[in-house]
C-alpha cells in the first residue's frame, strides 16, 4: 500500500485567502439547489424571511404588553383591550415562530435528500466520464474520496447558508430597533464578538487543514476497517492470524490522527471559552448601563425589557452568525473539492471523429507500441509491432507481467501508447468515436467484477440495453455453461448472488467465471477479447466452453490470452511475449518446430510442471 508520509498540523496550511475563496463556490451550490428542487427552495426561503422577523416582533410585543400593565397599575388606565390584544398578538406570533421553524426543518430535509440523491449520481456519472487512467492515480483517488464523503456535509451547508441568510435578517431587525433607542450598545456587542469570530476561522482552518492533508490516511484506515472487518477476507485473516497485525497498524495510524486532532479541538474550545467570558463581561456591562438608563428615567420599563431582550438576541445571533460562518467556510472547503472533482475534464473529444466500419475489413494493427503506465517510468511494451487480421483469432502467451493484458488495454483505448500507433483498417484508433469503438468489443477481464446483483443482471451487464431480453441472457449463459450453474440455484435466473443482501447465494471461483464469460457473450460483439476465460474452470468444463467459444466466433475477430496450452493451441496465431517484447510469432506448429520459449514451455505443461 502505497503511503505519504504522516503529516504535521503545519502542513498543506489552508491559509484565510483560500477560507474565503472557496465562498466563491456557494452561488454554483445554491444554483445546484435551486434546479433540484424550485418550490421547495422558495417555500424554505419565505419560511426564513418569517422566521428572521419574529424575534423582534415577539420582543415589540412584549415591550408593548409591559408597557399596557404599567398604564394600568401606575396610571390607573381602565381600558384593558391593548392589553389583551398585545398578549393575543404574542400568542399568535409564537404560534406561527413555531410553525415556520417546523416548516423549514421539513423542507430543509427533503431538499437535503433530494440534493444528495443528485449529486450522488453526479459523482457516479462524473468518475465514469473520466479517463481510466485517473483510476489508477492516487490524488484522483483523494479527490473522488473528498467529493464522496462529504455529501453530509453539503448538505449542512444548504442548511448553514439559509440560516445565515435568516440570521443577517433578524440581526438587521434587531440592530434597527437597537440604533433607535441605544445606537452605542452595538459598538460594545460587535467588540465583544470579534475576537471569538476570528479564533474560530482561524481554527477551522487548521481543522481543514488536518483532514484534507490526511485524505490518503484516511483512505487507508477505511480500508483496513473493510479488511478487518468483511465477509470476503474472514478467512485469510483468520488462518494467517492478521487481526493484531491489522489492528496495529490501524492504531498506529489512528492514534496519531487522533493526537493531532484532539490537541485542535482542546485548543479550539480552550480559547472559545476565554473570548466567550469576554462575551459574557459585555453582556452584563450594556445590562448594567441599561438599568442606569432606566434608573435615571431615560428610558421606560417596557423599553427596558425591549432593548435587553433585544440586546440578548442580538448577542446570541452574532455568535451565531459568526460560528455559522466558520462552519460555513469550513464547508465550502470540501465544496471546493466536490466542484474540483466535478470539474475533472471528462475525456479528450476528438473533433475530427471519423465514422467506424460497420464491419472491420483489413483489421488492427499495433505500429511500433511503447507504453508506459501513467507516473511509471518502467516501460511495459517496448517497440510492438504485429497484427490482428480481420477474422483471425489471435493468441497471447507469456509469463506472468509479460505485457499481455497491457495490450489488450491498448487495444481497448483504456490507455493510449507512449509512442507508436494502433490502426483499425488503416485509421489511428484514436480518430474513431471511443465509445463507439468500444462497443465493438466484448471482453472478459481477468480481473471481473462480481456484482453482488442477480445472475440475469450480472449476465446482463454485458449489454445493459438488453436487460429484458431474456432469451438472449439464456443463450449467453449456454455458451459459457453458465445455464449449468443457474439450474442448481433456487432462484434461478433470479438468485441474488454474493453474501451481502438478503437471500444471496456465493459461488464458486469457476461458477462466477462463467457467470462473467456469458457477460462477454451479451454482446454480439465484432472483437472478443478474452482474458484468462477457463483459469477458474475444471478440465471438461475448460475443453466445452472453448469448444462452444470456437463455433460461436466463428467469422470473429479474437483475442484470447491464457497460460493453458490446450486454450491457446487452437489460434490460428501465437505471439510469445516476453518482458513486453514479442518473442516468437506463429501457429502452434510452427512455434514448436522453433524450439524456443513456446515450445520449453508447451513441453513443461504437458508434462504437468505448469
Ligand atoms: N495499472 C498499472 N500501473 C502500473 N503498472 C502496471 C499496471 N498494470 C500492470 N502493470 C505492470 O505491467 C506489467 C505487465 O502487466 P500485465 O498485466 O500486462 O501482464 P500479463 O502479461 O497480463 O501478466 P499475467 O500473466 O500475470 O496476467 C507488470 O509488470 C505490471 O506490474
Amino acid at each position: 500500500m502505497a503511503r505519504t508520509q504522516p503529516k504535521s498540523l503545519n502542513d498543506q496550511k489552508i491559509g484565510l485567502k483560500s477560507s474565503f475563496d472557496s465562498l466563491f463556490f456557494i452561488p454554483r451550490f445554491f444554483k445546484e439547489i435551486w434546479r433540484t428542487n424550485k418550490t421547495l427552495f422558495l417555500t424554505s426561503a419565505f419560511c426564513r424571511i418569517v422566521a428572521a422577523l419574529l424575534p423582534v416582533a415577539i420582543l415589540w410585543v412584549g415591550k408593548l404588553i409591559f408597557d399596557a400593565i404599567i398604564q394600568i397599575t401606575t396610571h390607573g388606565e381602565k381600558d384593558y383591550s391593548a392589553l389583551w390584544h398585545s398578549v393575543a398578538i404574542e400568542f399568535i406570533l409564537v404560534v406561527l415562530s413555531d410553525l415556520v421553524g417546523r416548516a423549514i426543518s421539513l423542507t430543509d430535509g427533503i431538499l437535503g435528500d433530494q440534493y444528495n440523491i443528485n449529486s450522488s449520481i453526479k459523482i457516479i456519472k462524473k468518475t465514469n466520464e473520466i479517463d481510466i487512467s485517473l483510476l489508477e492515480n492516487s490524488e484522483f483517488y483523494d479527490k473522488l474520496d473528498r467529493a464522496r464523503t462529504q455529501t453530509a456535509g453539503r448538505v449542512d451547508l444548504m442548511s448553514n447558508v439559509l440560516g445565515q441568510a435568516q440570521t443577517t435578517i433578524s440581526i438587521f431587525s434587531l440592530v434597527i430597533g437597537l440604533i433607535y433607542f441605544e445606537p452605542y450598545l452595538i459598538v460594545l456587542l460587535v467588540l465583544s464578538i470579534f475576537p471569538s469570530f476570528i479564533n474560530e476561522v482561524r481554527f477551522s482552518q487548521q481543522q481543514y487543514s488536518l483532514a484534507r492533508s490526511w485524505t490518503s490516511e484516511r483512505r487507508e484506515l477505511d480500508y483496513l476497517r473493510f479488511i478487518g472487518a468483511n465477509d470476503k477476507t474472514a478467512k485469510e485473516i483468520k488462518l494467517f492470524g492478521l487481526t493484531s497485525f491489522l489492528v496495529e497498524r490501524f492504531e498506529t495510524l489512528a492514534t496519531r490522527y487522533f493526537k493531532l486532532n484532539k490537541s485542535l479541538v482542546v485548543k479550539r474550545s480552550s480559547y472559545g471559552f476565554l473570548f466567550n467570558v469576554l462575551g459574557s463581561i459585555s453582556y452584563y456591562a450594556a445590562y448594567v448601563f441599561i438599568i442606569y438608563r432606566v434608573l435615571s428615567g431615560g428610558i421606560t420599563l417596557g423599553e427596558l425589557t425591549f432593548l435587553s431582550g433585544s440586546f440578548n438576541r442580538l448577542m446570541s445571533s452574532l455568535r451565531d452568525f459568526f460560528s455559522k460562518f466558520t462552519r460555513i467556510s469550513e464547508s465550502s472547503l470540501y465544496l471546493k473539492d466536490y466542484f474540483d472533482f466535478l470539474d475533472i475534464p471528462s475525456e479528450y473529444k476528438n473533433e475530427k471523429e471519423v465514422p467506424l466500419p460497420e464491419k472491420i475489413k483489413i483489421g488492427f494493427e499495433f505500429k511500433n507500441v511503447y507504453f508506459a503506465y501513467p507516473e511509471s517510468d518502467n516501460q511495459i511494451v517496448k517497440d510492438i509491432s504485429f497484427v490482428i487480421k480481420a477474422g483471425e483469432k489471435i493468441a497471447f502467451v507469456g509469463q506472468n507481467g509479460a505485457g499481455k493484458t497491457t495490450l489488450t488495454k491498448l487495444l481497448l483505448r483504456f490507455y493510449e501508447p507512449t509512442s507508436g500507433e494502433i490502426l483499425l483498417d488503416g485509421i489511428n484508433i484514436n480518430r474513431y468515436n471511443k465509445a463507439n469503438y468500444q462497443e465493438y468489443f466484448g471482453v472478459l477481464f481477468q480481473d471481473f467484477f462480481k456484482y453482488e446483483f442477480s445472475v440475469k443482471e450480472n449476465i446482463a451487464i454485458g449489454k445493459i440495453d438488453e436487460i429484458n431480453d431474456y432469451e438472449r441472457i439464456q443463450k449467453a449463459a449456454e455458451l459459457s455453461l453458465a445455464n449449468e450453474v443457474v439450474s442448481e440455484l433456487k432462484y434461478g435466473y433470479d438468485q441474488q448472488l454474493g453474501k451481502r443482501f438478503a437471500k444471496g447465494q456465493e459461488l464458486s471461483g469457476g461458477q462466477w467465471q462463467k457467470i462473467a464469460l456469458a457477460r462477454a457473450y451479451m454482446k454480439n460483439a465484432e472483437v472478443m477479447i478474452l482474458d484468462e476465460p477457463t483459469s477458474a474452470l475444471d478440465a471438461k468444463a475448460e475443453s466445452e466452453v472453448f469448444e462452444r467459444f470456437i463455433g460461436l466466433i466463428k467469422d470473429k475477430t479474437s483475442v484470447i490470452i491464457s497460460h493453458r496450452f490446450s486454450t491457446v493451441r487452437q489460434a490460428d496465431r501465437i505471439l510469445v511475449l516476453q518482458e513486453g517484447k514479442i518473442l516468437e510469432s506463429g501457429t502452434h506448429n510452427e512455434l514448436m518446430e522453433n524450439k524456443k520459449l513456446y515450445a520449453q514451455l508447451f513441453t513443461l505443461q504437458a508434462e504437468g510442471y505448469l
